[in-house]
């Protein structure tokens, strides 16, 4: 099995790596007229339009009047379903929920000198659009990415939450995807998948809801869309291939890490799945589990591709080293498969999140802990966090002046307004003074 093995011995070999890895990020721009196209029709000519993609590439079938799933098959879905499956997914979702009402935010007022009040609301978005990805043709639903986005929005009290999806060849949707929907407790659900569904969001169609903020991984045709469109509407972030680095001192357990690496690699064949170590032996024996381990996965051929092209076995000549690097990968999930997590947890400068210790795998965060799964890939954990409920607010400042206030201050406003030649600005000030 073709794995690339690198050395990492000072930063003068990160130029290789960098160069090697960023070459994952091309490939938009073939996508990018075709989708162009897409978002023109659809702004021009509504639901016909995203019936008539629906048509071509999803349901074959389907009329522009049936893109809405009636609200009856929603709740029904549960019925479909079997309890236990039920009771895993409302478990899960408690724990998301538990989750993110810790990181609501709350409006708040100050009062700094006498006669100001000044603030900060913290509203939600009225509308939110999310994707949920169709997965193989509607056989593989991804549950847990409606779960990663829907929670979020409710917490932070968006009002009209929209679902779409693409349809399967019959006209329905998956009955997981529904009835997650009716656990959450959302009765608006699309059967439209694309670019076409992202830009029904973004501009309003006669049956889909105009939008203020779209949500949801999708695939290029999805990613696109929602990169053309930002201005137009608000989005959570381009969520990239899936990427998973560890390191791992050789108390970890060369087994669990194989399966670690596979989990992520089998998303994409773009996903990169990459351990670093100082300990060759462990390198070695990763090696060797990763091809046994492989050779039975259904996903093989994805999960193949994606360790051939984008994965690595990277030697560093100690932890710190392996920490400079994993801080130089800024990676989407990063596992810290050493002795002791907590003792390394304060060099952590750069990771969508962080997996402390041999116990916790990388799916117990994509399922079930609590924390978002929606993180930022590509490296750009440098700069940008995991969808959140931050991703549905927004903030809305508020000023109070008394008369006292102008009376003391409204000479400087009026003199920094004429500083920059704006005059009415000035006078606007001074009408308070003269006229009181
Ligand atoms: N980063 C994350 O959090 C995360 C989570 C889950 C999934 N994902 C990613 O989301 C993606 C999901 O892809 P998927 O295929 O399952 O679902 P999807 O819904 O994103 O894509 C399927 C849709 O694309 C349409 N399509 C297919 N070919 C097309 C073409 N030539 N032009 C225009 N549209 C076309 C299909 O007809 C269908 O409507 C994967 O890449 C996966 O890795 C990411
Ligand atoms: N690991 C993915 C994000 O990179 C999220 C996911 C969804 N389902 C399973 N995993
Ligand atoms: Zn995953």
């Amino acid at each position: 099995m073709p794995l690339r093995f690198l050395e990492y011995t000072s930063p003068d070999d990160w130029t290789a790596i960098t160069s090697w890895l960023a070459r994952r990020d091309a490939g938009e721009d073939n996508v990018e007229p075709l989708v162009r196209d897409i978002l023109t029709n659809v702004r021009d000519r509504g639901d016909e339009a995203v019936a008539e993609y629906t048509r071509r590439f999803d349901c074959p079938s389907l009329a522009s009047t049936q893109l809405a799933v009636p609200k009856e098959d929603i709740a029904s879905a549960l019925e479909q379903i079997p309890a236990e499956d039920a009771a895993i997914i409302r478990e899960a979702a408690a724990n998301i929920r538990d989750f993110h009402l810790r990181q609501k935010q709350n409006s708040w007022i100050t009062t700094p000198v006498p006669g100001t009040t000044l603030g900060q609301l913290v509203l939600p978005v009225d509308r939110a659009g999310l994707y949920v990805p169709g997965g193989q043709g509607g056989e593989t639903p991804l549950i847990s990415s409606l779960l990663m986005n829907a929670i979020p929005a409710q917490v932070a009290g968006v009002k009209t939450i929209c679902v779409v999806s693409p349809p399967r060849k019959d006209g329905t949707l998956n009955p997981y995807i529904l009835a997650t929907a009716a656990i959450l407790g959302i009765d608006t659900i699309f059967m439209c998948g694309s670019a076409w569904a992202i830009a029904a969001l973004a501009y309003g169609t006669e049956s889909i809801p105009r939008v203020d903020v779209i949500a949801g991984p999708g695939n290029i045709f999805v990613t696109t869309a929602k990169r053309l469109l930002v201005g137009q509407v608000g989005i959570d972030m381009i969520a990239g291939p899936s990427e998973i680095a560890i390191l791992a001192d050789s108390t970890a357990n060369p087994k669990w890490l194989a399966a670690d690496m596979l989990s992520q690699a089998e998303h994409d064949p773009l996903a990169s799945s990459i351990l670093i170590s100082s300990d060759n032996r462990l390198l070695d024996e990763v090696k060797k589990e990763l091809a046994l381990q492989l050779s039975t996965l259904p996903r093989q051929e994805i999960a193949a591709k994606s360790l051939g092209e984008w994965s690595a076995l990277i030697h560093v000549p100690d932890l710190e080293s392996g920490m400079e690097l994993i801080n130089r990968l800024a990676p989407e999930h990063f596992e810290l498969s050493v002795a002791d997590p907590w003792a390394w947890i304060g060099s952590v400068r750069n990771a969508g999140a962080v997996f402390m210790g041999h116990s916790t795998p990388e799916p117990v965060g994509d399922y079930f802990a609590g924390p978002n799964h929606v993180l930022p890939t590509l490296s750009t954990a440098r700069f940008s966090s995991a969808l959140s409920v931050d991703t549905f607010c927004k903030k809305t400042s508020l000023i109070c002046t008394d008369q006292a206030y102008i009376g003391t201050h409204g000479s400087k406003v009026a003199r920094l307004a004429r500083l920059e030649g704006l005059e009415a600005h000035a006078r606007s000030v001074e009408q308070r003074l003269e006229n009181p």
